[in-house]
């Protein structure tokens, strides 16, 4: 399912959504796929977990680039308007990490990075 989506939404949920939601985060930040991950921020839901990210921006936890991958809005509409805009800038990592998580996944999206393996 990862690999056939154009991008992933996360609706207001528990810890079963941020559990999901920071994994397929975590995999556009380690090269594995380059789609956006969208958050409908519904009535500002998700505002608190937004500015902890920013947090963790400002003190080197994660890097611009990496948080450029969450796309939000507050409403379905303009959450896929701002989907269909994304374009992917955070960097690759290290081909051997991918492959091992790509073994985990059971499924290949980067090319590139398996050549030299
Ligand atoms: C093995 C992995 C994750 C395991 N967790 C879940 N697997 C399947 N379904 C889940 C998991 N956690 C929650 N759910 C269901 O999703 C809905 C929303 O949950 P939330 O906690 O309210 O956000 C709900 O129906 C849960 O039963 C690794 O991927």
């Amino acid at each position: 399912m990862a690999k056939q989506a154009d991008a992933f939404i996360a609706l207001p949920g528990g810890y079963g959504t941020l559990e999901e939601l920071l994994e397929v985060i975590t995999w556009a930040q380690l090269g594995i796929h380059d789609k956006p991950v969208g958050l409908l921020n519904v009535d500002g839901y998700y505002n608190s977990l937004l500015s902890f990210i920013d947090k963790a921006v400002d003190e080197g936890f994660v890097t611009t680039s990496a948080r450029h991958i969450i796309v939000s809005a507050p409403t379905a509409h303009e959450l896929m308007s701002k989907l269909e805009d994304y374009v992917p800038t955070h960097d690759d990592v290290t081909p051997k990490l991918t492959w091992e998580i790509e073994q985990q996944l059971g499924y290949t999206t980067n090319q590139n990075l398996l050549v030299d393996l």
